[in-house]
C-alpha cells in the first residue's frame, strides 16, 4: 500500500445512513451550504471538486435551485472519463446539464478536465498545471479544496482510482491517468484528495454493501479497495442510503 501523506488521526469522520437518495441529497445539500457560507466568511472564494457517475446528479439539480454567490465559487472535477465533453459518459456534461448551465456561473469559474489532446498523459499534465496556477502552488505543494465530492463504485473505486492500478501509487503530482479496464481516465491523485478541508462520499445501492464492508473493515487491502486510501486531513463524510449501509453497524 502506498504511504499516505497524513496521519489519519487528524481527520474527523462522520458516517450517516439515511433512508434513501432523497435524504442523502438533502443532507449533502445542507452540509454544502454550511461549507460555502463558512468558507466565504473567512476567504473570498469557495472551491469544490465534483464527482461523476449517477449518484450526485440529484444534488447538482438541487444546487441549481439555490441562490448562491456563483461568482465566488470555483468548480473543478475530481475525475473525468476520456471522452469528448459532449459525450453521454462525460462527467462534465452531466454536471453542466444538471446544475452548472442552469445558473449564472462566470465561465472562468468552471474548470473542466481537458480530454481533447488525444493523449491522456498530456491532458492530465495540462490540468495539473491549471491547478498549480489557480492555487499559486510552489513545486511539491498540494492545494486545499474546500470540498471534494466523491462517489464509490461497486469495486470500491473512487474518483478514477481503480483497484490494482498504478494511479493509486502516485504521490508526487495532483493529477494522473486512471485506468478502467484498459480505458484511460483523468483523475485526482490520492494525496490531492487527502489535502481537502472536507471530503464527502455519496453512496447508494445494495451493490455497494460488500465493498463498503471492506472499506470500513479494520484491516483490508487498500489496493483492492481504493476508497480506503481516502483519509483526508479535514473532515470525511460518508452519506449512505439504507441499501448501501444495510450491513454496517
Ligand atoms: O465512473 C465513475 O464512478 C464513480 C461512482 O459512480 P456512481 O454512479 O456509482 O455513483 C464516480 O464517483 C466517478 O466520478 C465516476 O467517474
Amino acid at each position: 500500500m502506498p504511504k499516505l501523506t497524513f496521519e489519519a488521526t487528524l481527520m474527523e469522520k462522520f458516517i450517516e445512513i439515511l433512508a434513501n437518495k432523497e435524504e442523502i441529497t438533502q443532507r449533502a445539500l445542507d452540509i454544502l451550504l454550511v461549507k460555502i457560507k463558512d468558507a466565504l466568511q473567512s476567504r473570498d472564494q469557495f472551491t469544490i471538486a465534483l464527482a461523476g457517475g449517477s449518484t450526485p446528479k440529484p444534488l447538482y439539480e438541487a444546487l441549481a435551485q439555490q441562490a448562491l454567490p456563483w461568482d465566488k465559487i470555483h468548480v473543478f472535477w475530481g475525475d473525468e472519463r476520456y471522452v469528448r465533453s459532449d459525450h453521454p459518459d462525460s462527467n462534465q456534461r452531466m454536471a453542466r446539464q444538471a446544475w452548472l448551465d442552469q445558473v449564472n456561473f462566470p465561465p472562468t469559474h468552471l474548470h473542466p478536465m481537458p480530454t481533447a489532446a488525444n493523449d491522456p498523459k498530456v491532458d492530465a499534465e495540462t490540468y495539473n498545471r491549471e491547478l498549480e496556477q489557480f492555487f499559486h502552488l510552489n513545486a511539491g505543494e498540494f492545494p486545499v479544496f474546500d470540498v471534494v465530492l466523491l462517489g464509490m463504485g461497486d469495486d470500491a473505486h473512487t474518483a478514477s482510482l481503480f483497484p490494482h492500478t498504478e494511479a493509486l501509487t502516485v504521490q508526487d503530482r495532483l493529477i494522473t491517468v486512471g485506468n478502467k479496464d484498459g480505458q484511460p481516465r483523468i483523475t485526482f491523485t490520492v494525496p490531492l484528495i487527502n489535502h481537502a478541508r472536507c471530503v464527502m462520499f455519496l453512496v447508494t445501492g445494495a451493490n455497494k454493501q460488500e465493498p463498503l464492508a471492506q472499506v470500513f473493515a479494520s484491516e483490508a487491502d487498500a489496493i483492492a479497495y481504493p476508497s480506503r486510501l481516502i483519509q483526508p486531513v479535514g473532515e470525511l463524510w460518508w452519506l449512505l442510503d439504507a441499501a448501501a449501509g444495510a450491513n454496517l453497524t
